[in-house]
């Protein structure tokens, strides 16, 4: 079985990479993420000036996932601009970078995405919707105007490969309005989910939260997820026109979690909560674990079954 995986013209050697947020913070991380075995990297979403984010502790990892209000902590965006554009210069063997926006305002996502129409930067940009843990910045992505709005005004401009980091949905009139608004744009891709947000975690030993800003509430992710990032992939991947791919993100910690994203309609597969608690060796693990899934079941190529997800 091989992971090869081509999105947005570009060949990967596999469809696995971290998800924003999780080991892209500073340099270091991301050249990690660069020697590691994921097929691709993306840096932390960032904003226009250097954050320092929430006070700690904000990220309690459990068995079953993971609870975070890191608040939006980042360097800059120049700072990840710097590393992708070299990347790109000296690095990538065709691996494109994808670089992360997440503007505290609709006019600072659009001055950030400004800079990278004009820069060298030639990867993909991701257009982050959905940060739940700023206090006062409610998810864009729950305010489908404001959605409409802000790809309306960045389309007028922006003529590079963009995708939009979408917030779990959980009714299906939100799907078909959403589907509905970002079938009218030429997006690259939507990556479905980024954590669920607010949710909250009680230490019943300690009759305490985990983690300090917001009394505790924070974006869940890991296994609790799975459930809702499959559905939400599914429900965007039979809602959208062809051309806009699908990256999964939402509980992937095995090879067989890999394999019911793709099999639900996911291109790139992307890796947070068993990416911070593993670390960067959780790549090797899910290639071969995927590959193990993939010659059980009959399959050489993800081709095969990408979307293949019966129904009864
Ligand atoms: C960019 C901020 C995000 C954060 C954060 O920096 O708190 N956490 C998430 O789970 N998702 C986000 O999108």
């Amino acid at each position: 079985a091989v992971l090869k995986t081509e999105f947005l013209g570009q060949k990967y050697e596999n469809p696995f990479m971290n998800a924003s947020g999780v080991h892209c913070l500073t340099v270091n991380e991301l050249d990690e993420l660069k020697r590691s075995k994921a097929g691709a990297f993306i840096t932390k979403s960032a904003t226009t000036l250097e954050r320092a984010g929430n006070p700690e502790p904000r990220y309690y990892a459990t068995a079953l996932g993971s609870i975070n209000s890191m608040g939006l902590p980042n360097k800059g965006f120049q700072y990840y601009l710097d590393y992708v554009v070299d990347y790109q210069k000296n690095d990538s063997d065709g691996k494109a970078p994808f670089f992360s926006v997440a503007g505290m305002s609709r006019d600072e996502n659009i001055n950030i995405l400004k800079i990278i129409q004009r820069s060298d930067f030639q990867g993909v940009t991701e257009l982050n919707l959905s940060c739940p843990n700023v206090p006062g910045k409610p998810q864009v992505g729950y305010d489908f105007q404001m959605t409409e709005q802000i790809l309306t005004q960045v389309f007028e401009f922006f003529r590079k490969p963009l995708g939009v980091k979408l917030p779990p949905y959980f009714d299906f009139a939100h799907f078909d309005i959403v589907a509905n608004i970002l079938n009218k744009f030429p997006l690259a891709y939507v990556n479905c989910v980024n954590s669920v947000g607010n949710g909250l975690y009680v230490d019943a030993a300690s009759e305490s939260v985990v983690i300090k800003p917001k009394n505790g509430f924070g974006g869940i992710g890991g296994d609790y997820i799975k459930p809702t990032a499959l559905a939400n992939v599914r429900a965007f991947y039979t809602r959208l026109n062809p051309t806009i791919k699908v990256i999964g993100t939402g509980g992937i910690a095995s090879g067989q979690d890999a394999f019911e994203h793709l099999l639900c309609g996911a291109t790139m597969l992307q890796v947070g909560t068993a990416l911070y608690e593993e670390g960067i060796s959780v790549f090797e693990r899910l290639e071969k674990e995927l590959k193990e899934v993939m010659t059980q079941k009959g399959y050489k190529t993800i081709e095969e079954f990408r979307g293949q997800l019966r129904t009864l």
